[in-house]
């Protein structure tokens, strides 16, 4: 696949055009229609390209793959959106995971409280 260059911002500029399409017509825009339909739509699309990314990834194409993730961010964005919450938040709470082993994170979560 020849994808154009990627930037830094994509997804904080993403959000914000997801935003935007608050104020437009459900008739000329996906995104302003699917925050129309609610958050059940919004919840369909997200398991729907999962899925397909699983299937995707299954079929081990890396274009397909790259595909369908970027369906399923997307609408993920478009999923914070309706929560009104931006992909920064997200963006922040994996940067505070930032050298925390997930086995280390789990043993801690999983020990006994500590006897009195
Ligand atoms: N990145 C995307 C993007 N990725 C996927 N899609 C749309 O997501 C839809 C769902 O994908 P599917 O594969 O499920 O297609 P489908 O079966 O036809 O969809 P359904 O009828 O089941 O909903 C398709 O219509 C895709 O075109 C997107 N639509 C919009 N964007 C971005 O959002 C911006 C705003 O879009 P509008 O709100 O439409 O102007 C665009 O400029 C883009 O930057």
């Amino acid at each position: 696949m020849n994808a154009p260059e990627s930037r830094d911002d994509v997804l904080a500029v993403l959000a914000e055009v997801i935003a935007s399409r608050r104020a437009s017509s459900p008739d000329q825009s996906y995104v302003a229609r699917l925050l129309h339909k609610g958050t059940d739509a919004i919840l369909k699309k997200v398991g729907e390209e999962a899925t397909e990314l699983v299937m995707a990834a299954k079929d081990g194409e890396a274009d397909q793959i790259i595909y369908e993730t970027a369906d399923l961010w997307f609408h993920t964005l478009v999923l914070l959106e309706q929560f009104g919450l931006k992909p920064q938040q997200v963006l922040a709470e994996l940067a505070r995971r930032e050298g925390v082993s997930g086995l280390a994170e789990f043993a801690a979560r999983s020990a006994p409280p500590p006897s009195p």
